[in-house]
């Protein structure tokens, strides 16, 4: 078969069809060319089963029309509909005679859609999500006794309001009464008389329509007579109670009776918009979510893609019922293709906007287990920042902690408590200045202060105290960012580093029996002999180490040390920082640490900084937090997927006070150690480097001397570090480098005798220098 292209028919190039496809000859048009038979079908299994040729790509020819060239590529169609008729032509084995009457060649072509295969009503079925059984808040403890608390509470308040008014609302309905039954009286009256039909009555009288008028008098004079009698029955009835209450009872019950009488007619017969009683609690209540909603506001968020989908008719789906969850609604939406929940997330504020809430309570979020269009938004009744925090089960005065379990740590936007385990982790905090990373990091302390056992490091290079609340736990407190204070802190993360490489001997040095898994367990870190209690560190604005000139590379090799090798030897590294970069926060540590909380942050590099890398691209976008959402973030690390909490706001005074009670518990069981303690970091004997002053000590032509002859000089180098020391000190100085005294010949200067002395190699002391012990 073949075809011709028609040369004479005006069609400009850039005319789009009614698909927007390139300009060509619809495929639903019959060609001119009588010799061109219909077209197969859609469906059809010739296109299906077409044979794959490797020149397909061939078949991508430019075809000229009216002079101008068209682009046309059946290569990259999905269906056989969206290849120009001439092309699929070509598929078949047709010639298409060219424009220029150049020979085209023969180019066939295979579909690459699969047939369209029908699935059946099992495996749609077997797809399915079921939805849960019984309510979420029948199944969660949690949420069930919220729900009965807001009962009791709404019924214990309702009742003691309405009872205090009881006094008003007496009086008030007895008095009501006499127009309520005024009112039932003329209805009764009007019901009697059929008021109703006047009008019509009337009417046929003014149109002096005689026979209408005495058929509609007679037909009300039957209902008269229908209504009137069981009024009149029922008015008997009343005068016979009466007539027997006023006989057989006494007048003060018949005067009771007949006041509460009136009293509840005047109650029930109160005007609707007058009610006796007023409103106990005043509810406003949110608008429900629905599916018009979203949909009219996802497309006022001028997104390109999902707009141009609604101009082709291709709306936004819901896979499941929008439905109540926690204090809100929750949609889930798939959005239309080329649309991604990240282009909805950082619009977040127009969202909040188009839905008519309030940005804290609006939380769109993505779902990348299903696919990157599905968005999961979630808008609460409530303000997340302003709404009312359930109490902080920790501040209670006597609560302990085990940090080897699960702690409360913040609540989600649904009310329910979000935890952190700590043991086992180190944790990231990041977020641009004034949104909550002090306070997160200071509750997470005061989580490691309530458990007795736990020994805290606790540094604050912001230098405004706002650590002073864990000091009187803490084993190691700094704050500031002075020379002196950093070098402090250095003593003692060295010193953390010893720590953790006497734990490593120690694991090591343990029976599988005892530990089987090479980490610290809830028993090894209850067994004082091994001093294995969990060890936290948190140090708040942690660039300002890492950025330090002469600290800053031995203070990030420590901390990688313990970011790596920590969480199993129960040593919990807490960094905060409010720049997190690669030079803040170095990514040696960023990659490793396991928790992760990220609340506002400005961009996509700082999000993953923090949150790790990709959880932009997934929809974890901490980018979208308000000025507004102080102390709310994204909390990564703790189960499957990153939550959105907010962390628990203790202020300082709060905190002294949980402090106070963890520093009991501390005394009472005897951990109150180093800064706690009153014990000062020894700065001076730190600075010293005994094996570098040893060294320096020898003189030139000497390669070993007397321990004695080497204290003496050591005393004349520094005699405000070393003036009475003795061979005993000297030993023991070096000993941490792994040198040991030995028996050195030497001759006694005084005396001129050689003798054979306890003394030291200048060659084992140079080595020890050079390996670094
Ligand atoms: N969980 C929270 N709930 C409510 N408000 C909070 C919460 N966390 C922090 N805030 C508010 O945010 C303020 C700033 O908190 P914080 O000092 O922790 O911020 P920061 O990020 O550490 O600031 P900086 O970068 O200056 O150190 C607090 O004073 C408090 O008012």
């Amino acid at each position: 078969m073949s075809t011709t292209a028609d040369h004479s028919a005006p069609f400009p190039a850039d005319e789009p069809n009614a698909r927007g496809d390139q300009p060509v000859n619809s495929p639903a048009e019959p060609s001119e060319n009588p010799t061109v038979p219909a077209l197969p079908n859609a469906d059809s299994t010739e296109f299906v089963n077409a044979p794959v040729n490797a020149d397909d790509a061939a078949t991508d020819t430019a075809h000229t029309r009216s002079g101008n060239v068209v682009p046309i590529r059946p290569d990259t169609a999905r269906h056989p509909e969206d290849i120009p008729a001439q092309d699929r032509d070509a598929r078949r084995g047709d010639v298409i005679d060219a424009a220029d009457d150049e020979p085209t060649a023969t180019v066939p072509t295979a579909l690459v859609d699969p047939p369209a295969v029908k699935t059946t009503w099992w495996e749609t079925a077997g797809d399915a999500t079921a939805r849960p059984l019984v309510a979420k808040w029948l199944t969660s403890a949690e949420e069930f006794k919220a729900r009965a608390k807001f009962m009791v509470r709404y019924a214990a308040h309702t009742t003691a309001f309405h009872a205090l008014r009881v006094p008003l609302y007496v009086p008030t309905a007895f008095l009501r009464s006499f127009g309520a039954l005024g009112r039932v009286i003329a209805r009764v009256h009007h019901w009697v008389y059929d008021r109703e039909s006047k009008p019509v009555r009337m009417a046929a009288r003014d149109r002096n329509d005689h026979d209408a008028y005495m058929k509609l008098r007679e037909a009300r004079a039957e209902t008269v007579r229908k209504r009137m009698a069981p009024v009149m029955v029922g008015l008997v009835i009343l005068l016979a109670i009466a007539y027997l209450s006023i006989t057989y009872i006494a007048p003060f019950w018949n005067w009771t009776i007949l006041v509460s009488a009136m009293t509840l007619v005047g109650w029930w017969g109160a005007p609707a918009d007058k009610p006796v009683a007023g409103r106990a609690v005043d509810m406003e209540k949110t608008p429900k979510l629905t599916s018009s909603t979203v949909e009219d506001a996802l497309c006022s968020l001028g997104i390109g893609a999902l707009n141009q989908a609604y101009s082709k008719g291709k709306r936004v789906t819901f896979p499941n019922p929008i439905s109540r969850d926690g204090e809100g609604w929750r949609a889930d939406v798939d959005l239309p293709l080329g649309v991604t929940a990240g282009d909805i997330i950082a619009k977040r504020s127009e969202l909040s906007s188009a839905l008519r809430r309030q940005i804290g309570c609006v939380w769109p979020e993505g779902d990348a287990k299903v696919h990157e269009g599905r968005l999961v938004l979630w808008v609460g009744d409530t303000d997340m920042s302003k709404a009312k925090q359930k109490s902080w089960p920790l501040a209670k005065p006597g609560a302990t902690v085990d940090l080897f379990k699960p702690q409360p740590f913040g609540t989600d936007q649904r009310g329910r408590w979000a935890e952190v385990t700590l043991m086992f982790v180190s944790m990231i905090i990041g977020a641009v200045p004034r949104m909550g990373k002090t306070v997160s990091l200071r509750e997470l302390l005061l989580i490691a202060a309530l458990d007795p056992r736990a020994v805290l490091y606790a540094f604050d290079l912001k230098g405004t105290g706002d650590l002073a609340a864990i000091a009187p736990c803490s084993h190691a407190y700094g704050v500031g960012d002075d020379p002196e204070d950093v070098e402090r802190m250095v003593v003692e993360m060295r010193e953390l580093r010893e720590e953790l490489r006497r734990r490593t001997k120690v694991i090591r040095a343990l029976p599988e029996s005892v530990c089987p898994d090479n980490k610290v367990t809830p028993e090894l870190a209850a067994r004082k002999d091994l001093r294995l209690a969990p060890i936290v560190v948190g140090v708040d604005e942690c660039q300002v180490w890492f950025e330090h000139k002469e600290h800053g590379a031995e203070l990030e090799e420590i901390c990688t040390d313990l970011v790596k090798r920590g969480p199993a030897l129960g040593i919990i590294l807490i960094l905060a920082t409010q720049r997190p970069d690669a030079k803040s926060l170095p990514t040696s540590i960023s990659a490793n640490a396991i928790l992760r909380y990220c609340l506002k942050v400005q961009g996509q590099t700082e999000n993953d900084m923090v949150l790790g890398t990709s959880q932009y691209k997934n929809g974890i976008r901490a980018t979208m937090f308000a000025r507004s959402d102080r102390g709310i973030g994204y909390l990564a690390g703790e189960g499957d997927d990153a939550r959105i909490v907010r962390s628990v706001y203790k202020d300082a005074t709060d905190a002294k006070k949980i402090a106070a009670g963890a520093r009991a518990r501390r005394e009472a069981i005897g951990n109150i150690t180093g800064y706690a303690a009153g014990e000062a970091v020894d700065v001076e004997a730190a600075r010293l480097d005994p094996l570098a002053d040893t060294i320096a000590v020898f003189e030139r032509g000497e390669d070993k001397l007397w321990s004695d002859t080497l204290v003496g000089r050591l005393a004349d180098l520094r005699p405000a570090q070393y003036k009475g020391w003795t061979a005993q000190n000297l030993a023991t100085a070096l000993k941490p480098y792994g040198v040991k005294p030995k028996q050195v010949w030497a001759t006694d200067p005084e005396t001129g005798k050689g003798a054979n002395r306890n003394g030291y190699h200048r060659d084992a002391l140079t080595d020890a220098k050079r390996n670094g012990k």
